[in-house]
C-alpha cells in the first residue's frame, strides 16, 4: 500500500457517525504462545486458543467491518474466501490472498510497508533490540529478514523458524489502545503497563513513516512527560504520564472525554488537556475519573454510545447508585469511609474558562448533557445498562464487555453474544438482535444490506475473545467516520 497513491483521510467527530475506515489487528500467532504463569503480567485473564478465536471469532470481525466498509473485498465471495483449501489465507497479512484493504486496514501490513524502507528498518530493529534486550548478533539477523517476516517478528515475538526470541504483544489486537484520532489530529499513547510497550513503539514508527499519514504529520501528538521526570525520586509513583486510548473518547468535534483510570493517570489527562486546548483541537475536556479497578480498566469498559441519545452503562455510576447512598446515610458512610477512590467524579473543562470548571453528580448526568447538548438530540435520552442492571449479572457481564461497543453506524453496533441480560434489554428497548453469521448469509442472500441496517445489535461470538479483556470499542482504533449532522 505505501507505494498506492491512496487518499489520506482522518477525521473522527463523534463515537458514532458512520464508520468509513479503521486500524485493527488480528489475533497473531503470539496469542497462541500466552503461558499460564504469565498471563497476568501480559493482561490476559486467560490462555487462548488460536483456531477458535481466529477462524470462529475474529474472522467474523474481519467479514462484517468489510461488508459494512469495503464491500467489494466480500460480497457475493464469502464460501470462497472460507473454503477449507484457502486455509484462512484472505485473512493471513503477509499473504498474497490477504484482504488488503485501505479501509478495514490492518496494522501490521503497515508494520510490514515501513519496513521496507531501509533507514525505518534500522532504527526500528535497533529500537525493538533495545527494548526487549536482544543480543547484537541476533539485530544484525533480523536487518536480514524481509519486510513481511519482520513485521511478523516484532508482533508475535516469534521467527518464521519458530524460535521465541522475546515476548509476544498478544494486546496488539486492542488497537484503540495505540492512538486515538481527534478530529484531523492523532494522539498517541503512553501505556501504562510493560506488556503494552512495544506496541507503543511500533505505532509511533508506523503514524510517523506510513505514507497514509503522511499529510498528518504535524498533527501527530504525543504527551509530554513532566519536565525533569527524570529527576523525580518517586519511579513508578503516582505520577506517572501514561494515557491509553480505551480511556479517550470524542463525542463531538468540540468535546472530548479523558478518563483518569486504572491506565491513564491524573497528570497524563492534566497534560492532555493542555496540549488539545494549545492545539486548539477541541473547545471542551470532561475529565472522568473511575475507580483504579481491573474491572474496569478504561473507561470505554463502563460506557459507550450507540446512538445520539441511547448509551449502554453500569448501573454502579447512575445516578441510582448515588441517590441510594445519599438516601441512606449509613451506608453513605460505610461506601465513603474505607474506599473513597470507588466513585466516579465528573470534571468539565472549557478551554475559555479554565478557572471554572462545571461538575456534573453521576455518568448519566454527562451523558445527557453530550447527547442534547453537543449533540442536539430532541428525543429522551436512554440509557441501556449492562447486565439489565440486576445483580450480579451486572457485574458478570461488564467483566466481558457488555459496555464496551462498536458502533459501526448510528444504532448498529458489535458486541459480545455471551451477555444475555444486557442483550435482552437492548430488545426491550426496540433494537432488533441477529447473530453476525445469520446476517452475513442474509447479506449474502441479498435479503439485507449495511444501508437497511438500522437499530440493531449484532451479536459477536465471544468465548475466547472475552478472555482478553476487551470488546470491539477495544478491537478498533477508528480513523474515519462521517460526520453526523
Ligand atoms: N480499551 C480497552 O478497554 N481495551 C482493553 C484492553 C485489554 C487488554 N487485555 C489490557 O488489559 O490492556
Amino acid at each position: 500500500m505505501a507505494k498506492k497513491a491512496t487518499t489520506p483521510q482522518l477525521m473522527v467527530t463523534s463515537e458514532i457517525g458512520t464508520l468509513r475506515r479503521l486500524l485493527v489487528h488480528s489475533p497473531d500467532s503470539g496469542l497462541g504462545k500466552v503461558v499460564p504463569s504469565k498471563a497476568q503480567d501480559w493482561l490476559f485473564e486467560d490462555i487462548v486458543h488460536l483456531d477458535t478465536i481466529r477462524r470462529k471469532e475474529y474472522d467474523y470481525y474481519t467479514k462484517v467491518l468489510l461488508y459494512f466498509l469495503d464491500p467489494e473485498k466480500v460480497k457475493g465471495k464469502l464460501s470462497a474466501i472460507d473454503a477449507p483449501q484457502r486455509k484462512r489465507n484472505f485473512y493471513k497479512p503477509g499473504h498474497k490472498d490477504f484482504f488488503k484493504s485501505d479501509k478495514v486496514i490492518e496494522l501490521q501490513w503497515l508494520l510490514a510497508d515501513i519496513l521496507n524502507d531501509q533507514k525505518t528498518k534500522l532504527k526500528l530493529v535497533a529500537s525493538v533490540c533495545a527494548l526487549e534486550g536482544v543480543a547484537y548478533a541476533t539485530q544484525m539477523h533480523m536487518m536480514e529478514l524481509d519486510a513481511d517476516a519482520l513485521a511478523k517478528l516484532f508482533i508475535s515475538g516469534t521467527s518464521d523458524d519458530n524460535e521465541m526470541l522475546f515476548a509476544p504483544i498478544p494486546n496488539f489486537i486492542f488497537t484503540r489502545d495505540i492512538g486515538i484520532v481527534i478530529n484531523d489530529y492523532v494522539l498517541l499513547n503512553k501505556p501504562a503497563r510493560q506488556a503494552r510497550t512495544r506496541e507503543a513503539l511500533l505505532a509511533k514508527y508506523i503514524f510517523f513513516n506510513h505514507p497514509l499519514f503522511a499529510a498528518f504529520q504535524s498533527k501527530i501528538l504525543e504527551i509530554p512527560e513532566k519536565h525533569h521526570h527524570f529527576l523525580n525520586p518517586k519511579e513508578g509513583g503516582e505520577k506517572k504520564v501514561t494515557l491509553e486510548g480505551g480511556d479517550v473518547m470524542v463525542v463531538s468535534k468540540d468535546h472530548l472525554l479523558i478518563g483518569v483510570s486504572e491506565r491513564t493517570s491524573w497528570e497524563a489527562a492534566h497534560q492532555a488537556i493542555n496540549l488539545l486546548f494549545e492545539e486548539k483541537v477541541v473547545k471542551k475536556v470532561t475529565v472522568v475519573r473511575i475507580p483504579k479497578k481491573r474491572d474496569y480498566m478504561h473507561i470505554d469498559t463502563v460506557f459507550t454510545q450507540v446512538k445520539r441519545n441511547v448509551w449502554v452503562m453500569l448501573g454502579n455510576f447512575s445516578k441510582k447508585a448515588v441517590k441510594r447512598l445519599d438516601e441512606d446515610p449509613v451506608e453513605r458512610i460505610l461506601e465513603n469511609a474505607p474506599k473513597k477512590d470507588e466513585k466516579i467524579s465528573l470534571i468539565q473543562f472549557h478551554h475559555k474558562q479554565l478557572g471554572k470548571p462545571v461538575y456534573f453528580d453521576n455518568l448519566e448526568a454527562l451523558l445527557e448533557d453530550i447527547s442534547k447538548n453537543d449533540l442536539g438530540c430532541k428525543e429522551k435520552v436512554k440509557f441501556i445498562y449492562s447486565g439489565n442492571n440486576e445483580f450480579p449479572y451486572d457485574a458478570r457481564e461488564q467483566w466481558t464487555d457488555s459496555c464496551n461497543l462498536l458502533a459501526i453506524k448510528e444504532g448498529v453496533v458489535l458486541g459480545y453474544d455471551r451477555n444475555d441480560k444486557t442483550v435482552d434489554a437492548f430488545k426491550h428497548a426496540g433494537f432488533n438482535v441477529v447473530h453476525v453469521a445469520d446476517l452475513l448469509q442474509d447479506f449474502e442472500a441479498g435479503k439485507t444490506s449495511p444501508e437497511q441496517l438500522k437499530d440493531t445489535f449484532i451479536l459477536m461470538p465471544s468465548a475466547e475473545l472475552s478472555r482478553a479483556r476487551g470488546g470491539f470499542h477495544c478491537m478498533s482504533m477508528p480513523l474515519l467516520r462521517d460526520e453526523i449532522d
